[in-house]
């Protein structure tokens, strides 16, 4: 699939979706442009996972239209790479690291065994996360970093032009927290990169631009943004008084702890 590199990777007008009667996310209008590190902020049910679906095409809106690379979500989905919340991967599959990684493949090779180009891009993958000799080992007996750059690892497998990630640090320790940040900047040298997080550190830290998204959704170039440190010094709050999110009443930046959220 050959890109044009002027055409925004995600652009998205006037969106509109519900998964029963009540709108979860209203009139969303975003575009975002090649060699953009996005992290996605918002309360809890605010509709981050659920944006991240709709751009994957997961799930269709009820109104408005999503481009990725200028075609429909479906027509995009080889050149996407998705790495779900931990919490939906169930720990104890039965399966090798390879086997793991290898099923990246899948999008580019449904039928048949892997071939060899397959195993060489699984293996490749691997090595990018810096778990080269893991291959082997058995996927339910690593560490969750581990676990989580073996995900990475998947996605990368498909080769993506566009990296989706849904909570990666959640459950980790600041040590791996660091290295898989410190990857995925790496990483955002040749992909554009969008990840939900509620740990606003990585926004200041490592991100390009953050997305506002609470029922609707603004995003903003991290040089527009001021960010201060809240009196226990582990948050941070950024200042944007122009986000149509935090004047619509809501604050979209309000850190809402849980158990399995980054800290
Ligand atoms: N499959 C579903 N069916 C019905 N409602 C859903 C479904 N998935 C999510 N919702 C609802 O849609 C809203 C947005 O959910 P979503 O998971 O997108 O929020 P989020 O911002 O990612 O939340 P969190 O920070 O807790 O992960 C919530 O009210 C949630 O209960």
């Amino acid at each position: 699939m050959n890109m044009d590199k002027t055409v925004p990777v995600i652009e998205i007008h006037d969106v509109c979706f519900a998964y029963d009667s009540e709108e979860v996310l209203h009139n969303i209008n975003l575009r975002v442009q090649a060699g953009v590190f996005a992290v996605v902020v918002g309360p809890n049910g605010g509709g981050k996972t659920t944006l991240l679906r709709l751009i994957l095409g997961l799930l269709t809106p009820r109104f408005g239209s999503i481009a990725v690379f200028g075609r429909s979500p479906a027509a995009a989905r080889r050149l996407v790479g998705y790495v779900p919340q931990a919490l939906h991967v169930d720990a104890q599959f039965p399966a090798t690291v390879l086997d793991v990684v290898l099923m990246g493949r899948v999008e580019r090779h449904r039928f048949g065994p892997y071939r060899r180009a397959d195993r060489e891009a699984a293996q490749a993958a691997l090595a990018h996360v810096g778990l080269d000799s893991y291959g082997g080992r058995s996927f339910s007996a690593l560490s969750g970093g581990e676990r989580q750059r073996v995900l990475i690892a998947q996605a990368l497998a498909s080769e993506p032009a566009l990296l989706l990630l849904d909570e990666p640090g959640a459950n980790l320790d600041p040590e791996s927290r660091h290295r898989l940040y410190s990857l995925l900047r790496d990483l955002n040298h040749r992909l554009t990169i969008v990840l939900v997080s509620h740990n606003l550190k990585i926004v200041e830290a490592y991100a390009s631009h953050v997305i506002c998204v609470n029922r609707t959704a603004a995003m903003h170039c991290l040089d527009e943004l001021q960010t201060s440190a809240l009196a226990d010094g582990e948050w941070l709050r950024l200042e944007h008084e122009a986000c149509p999110v935090d004047s619509a009443g809501v604050s979209c930046l309000t850190p809402h702890l849980g158990e399995h959220r980054e800290s």
